[in-house]
């Protein structure tokens, strides 16, 4: 499929090494808001809303995470960026981790934020069927039953709101088609031919995609480091955003790392 022009914001000094965000499915590049200020402070960082999602087009599917990866590369194209680091949650990390076996010399560092190699593909073709039918708004309670523990969800509820209202905006086809991506995502035997430097985040409560997800590819990919943040779900960039914020600004910083 074609790439398409994802919407996107930059953030930071023009000349800095470049840091690109990539999001989860059913979120907006929204979603990195407590990592961007920081961020920012060093790196040109750029956010983008994946296909689908946002204010990004959402053409008509089937997608797979190559067309992810398409876009993204489409996107740096445009940005007139060679390499920059890589950062992506579920979705977002396996468009990454994609990225990075595909295309090794466009990305510096690398990080794999509660994602998989392998998602379990029946709960993800599954959701697209429902998708397409009922929408997404329908869908949204129980997914973000996932993205936060329960007492983190109880206490923040204007932050349960405003993530239901994300999955809700999402285009109905275009979520439908990123889940199907999910589904049948296999990266198991791109692990071991990436060569950037990554770092691997798990949420230790994450019901979605849980920790032996992770584990799995941080122990395929070489010299990986593993990290877990505890108590974390799905989203630990927004539950527990210095811990997430301080790891990836520790993996970005380390000495000659600059893209
Ligand atoms: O939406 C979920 O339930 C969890 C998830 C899987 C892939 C992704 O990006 O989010």
């Amino acid at each position: 499929m074609t790439a398409v022009e994802v919407s996107y914001t930059e953030d930071g000094p023009a000349g800095a090494p470049v840091v690109v965000l990539s999001n989860s499915l059913g979120a907006t590049r929204g979603m990195w808001d407590p990592q961007v200020p920081a961020l920012a402070e060093r790196y040109r960082v750029v956010t983008y809303d994946t296909r689908g999602h946002g204010e990004s087009p959402a053409p008509a599917g089937p997608y797979t995470v190559d067309d992810l990866v398409d876009d993204v590369l489409a996107l740096l194209d445009r940005l007139g960026v060679r390499t920059a680091h890589v950062a992506g949650l579920s979705l977002g990390g396996m468009t990454a981790m994609r990225l990075a076996a595909r295309e090794p010399s466009r990305v510096g560092r690398l990080a794999l934020l509660a994602t998989s190699a392998r998602p379990d593909p029946q709960g993800f073709l599954d959701r697209a069927v429902q998708a397409r039918s009922g929408g997404t708004a329908p869908l949204a309670p129980a997914i973000v039953g996932r993205w936060l523990t329960p007492g983190y969800a109880a206490a923040h509820p204007d932050l349960v709101a405003r993530l239901e209202a994300m999955i809700a905006g999402a285009d109905d086809e275009g979520y439908a088609s990123c889940c199907e991506a999910v589904g049948h995502f296999d990266a198991r035997a791109d692990l071991a031919r990436i060569t950037a430097p990554t770092l691997v985040v798990s949420g230790a409560e994450d019901p979605a995609l849980p920790p032996p997800h992770q584990q799995l590819v941080a122990d395929g990919i070489p010299g990986a480091t593993l990290v877990s943040i505890s108590p974390g779900a799905h989203l630990p960039n927004l539950e527990r955003p210095l811990e997430v914020t301080g790891a990836l600004l520790a993996h970005l910083d380390a000495a000659g790392s600059h893209a």
